[in-house]
């Protein structure tokens, strides 16, 4: 497999989580139509983004209806889906979880937010995601192939050890599904996808809600996929969108020979460990 097709699916929500689900599935089946093998929504696709909100939308994980859901059509259509997030309940406890269902509807494997959204600048964007939900504990990594891909979301892509330590798992690509606001999306959304790009020479998806401003939490919307020049490979508007994009994975290993950085890093003067 030297190029993959990639959707990055551009949501608006909708008034029921039922409601959002069918949305995402009809965008899934156009994915599919288009050619796309993986395919990817955005962060909390089937509910409000909102700590009151998290609670009553929470279901188990793969045993609750928008994993069910997702699973039947990944094996229907046999494509690889990163099922954006939603609030995963376990006991008592809430997360804000990005599934992923292989070809045959199997969950290949499921990320809990590490870093949570605490933001508060006054007057733009107050959000403490820590009020209602647990970070995760560990990373997550699936592969298509040879192409192994790490899983982060939204706020986790402020953390640049993050993204190094999957580089140092053989990662050549991550995902973020993303809801960024639309204070801090046009300062550091494009900055940050490109920077972890670039940093560790690998492809980065960010993928967002649709921008709609009659909702208490608004997305920032310009969902895009980076190369691992740090490019800017294709990139939607604010509206809901399909974005389809075909990665040329050779590009990983010429980069790597032409620009030798991960070579080089000083393991004897700095050092960098995914613990779990
Ligand atoms: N929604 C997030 O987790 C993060 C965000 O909006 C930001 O980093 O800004």
């Amino acid at each position: 497999m030297s190029t993959l097709r990639v959707a990055l699916v551009q949501l608006y929500g909708r008034p029921t989580k039922q409601e959002c689900i069918a949305n995402a599935i009809s965008q899934i089946r156009q994915a599919k139509d288009r050619g796309a093998r993986l395919i990817i929504l955005p962060e909390c696709f089937n509910s409000p983004y909102s700590t009151a909100e998290f609670g009553r939308h929470a279901e188990e994980i793969p045993r609750g209806e928008t994993s069910q859901a997702l699973a039947k059509v990944a094996a229907e259509l046999g494509v690889y889906l990163v099922g954006g997030t939603y609030p995963e309940r376990e006991g008592t406890r809430l997360y804000n979880t990005c599934p992923v269902f292989g070809p045959k509807g199997e969950l290949l494997c499921k990320y809990r937010k590490l870093h949570l959204f605490d933001m508060d600048i006054p007057g733009r964007c107050t959000f403490q995601e820590s009020a209602a939900l647990t970070a995760g504990d560990r990373l997550a990594t699936f592969s298509i192939g040879s192409l192994k891909i790490g899983l982060g979301i939204c706020w986790d892509k402020r953390f640049p050890e993050l993204a190094a330590c999957y580089r140092q798992l053989g990662c050549d690509m991550m995902i973020f599904p993303s809801a960024f606001d639309p204070y801090t999306g046009p300062l550091h959304w494009d900055l940050l996808g490109r920077a972890r790009a670039l940093d560790n020479q690998m492809f980065v998806a960010l993928v967002s809600p649709a921008r709609d401003p009659t909702t208490e939490y608004v997305a920032y919307g310009y969902s895009l996929m980076c190369d691992p020049w740090g490019r800017v490979l294709c990139r939607a508007k604010e509206e809901q969108e399909l974005l389809i994009t075909d990665i040329d994975l050779k590009m990983c290993g010429e980069i790597k020979q032409q620009i030798p950085i991960l070579r080089q890093k000083r393991g004897d003067i700095y050092e960098l460990k995914a613990m779990k």
